[in-house]
């Protein structure tokens, strides 16, 4: 089986290149070789591959510059997702896509499921939503995975944030009001690999997905808020020469250009239902990705 990579380069793409290698004849791409903004290159290299799954890891994730970056965010976010759903078709081939917990407003106080209705409160969540819609629209065969707090060794993330903090500070100030589930990338990309290899039983990927596919939601088990997170990065990293205090805070005393949900807890139940994928409670999830720090 073909398979085409896209953002093999971000913390997500880097653990798929891995996990979906054994899989299939891999083509990974990273922004030097394929620039989402440019709608006829994207063409292009799918039609070059003809792959049988397309997985697209590349995203606008810069969630406050995205305020101000409407259209490059929207060309990446929503239109390309919308290009390789219409090239996914003409192919006949599967599409992965990756969405966000940003897309809910964060008005619930429990879990959200696939059903509850999106209302996004920044540019980047608006523009992730679009880009579902457009391939829920297109595509005949796609599995999206709505992620939260994705985090990892490699890439920006807050995990890499609070190490270099750590470093710098004597007290860390990091909000308390906004509550979600931090979800390792490489777990994620196992699960995707996971998802792909039960096709082989079920007559192919496209087909697979045809029958199976849809939106699902697939984040680590447990909530915290990111301070909570980051006491316990900084309660468990290895080799810290330093653990500074980690002092909870409101909002409004970390003012961001992008407004958050302050409640983003995804409820997976329905990825563990059909696929069998349930990941780990988060704090389980940042032992096994800071244990990996280790030479
Ligand atoms: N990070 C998070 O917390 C979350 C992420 N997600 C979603 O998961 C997916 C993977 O995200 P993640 O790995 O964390 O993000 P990263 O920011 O780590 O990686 C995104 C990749 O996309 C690439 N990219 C950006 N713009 C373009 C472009 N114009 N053309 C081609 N490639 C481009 C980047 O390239 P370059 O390396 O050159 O910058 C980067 O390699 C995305 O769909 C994201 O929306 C969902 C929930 C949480
Ligand atoms: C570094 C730092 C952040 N914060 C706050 C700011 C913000 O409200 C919150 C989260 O920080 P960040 O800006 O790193 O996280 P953010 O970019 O909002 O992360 C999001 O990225 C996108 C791509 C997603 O899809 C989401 O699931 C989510 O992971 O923590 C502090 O309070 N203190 C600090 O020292
Ligand atoms: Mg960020």
């Amino acid at each position: 089986m073909n398979i085409l990579l896209i953002g093999k380069n971000g913390q997500l793409g880097w653990e798929l290149a891995r996990a979906l290698s054994p899989l299939g004849r891999l083509t990974a791409l990273s922004r030097a070789e394929l620039d989402l903004t440019d709608a006829e290159a994207i063409r292009q290299a799918v039609r070059h591959v003809g792959p049988a799954l397309i997985v697209n890891a590349a995203a606008y994730t810069a969630v406050d510059r995205a305020q101000q970056e409407r259209e490059t965010v929207f060309a990446v976010n929503a239109a390309a997702p919308r290009i390789l759903a219409e090239e996914a078709k003409r192919l006949g081939a599967a599409l992965i896509h990756y969405s966000t917990d940003y897309v809910f407003d964060g008005g619930k106080n429990a879990p959200y499921q696939e059903i509850d209705a999106p209302r996004p409160l920044n540019v980047y969540g608006e523009s992730k939503l679009e880009g579902e819609r457009a391939i829920e629209a297109l595509a005949p065969s796609y599995l999206i995975l709505r992620l939260s707090w994705v985090y990892g060794l490699r890439g920006g993330n807050f995990l890499r944030t609070i190490l270099l903090l750590a470093k710098e500070r004597d007290e860390l100030r990091v909000v308390d009001d906004q509550i979600g589930a931090p979800t390792w990338s490489r777990l994620i990309a196992e699960a995707s690999a996971a998802i792909v290899a039960q096709a082989h039983a079920h007559g192919g990927i496209a087909e697979f997905l045809a029958d199976k596919g849809g939106l699902y939601h697939l984040a680590s088990a447990g909530q915290t808020s990111w301070c909570g997170f980051a006491q316990a990065i900084i309660a468990h990293a290895p080799l810290l020469a330093r653990r500074p205090p980690v002092v909870p805070i409101p909002s409004r005393e970390y003012p961001l250009p992008a407004p958050r949900p302050a409640y983003s807890v995804l409820d997976s139940s329905r990825a563990a239902r059909v696929f069998g994928v349930a990941l780990p409670d988060w704090r389980l999830s940042l032992l096994s990705c800071l244990a990996d720090m280790m030479p």
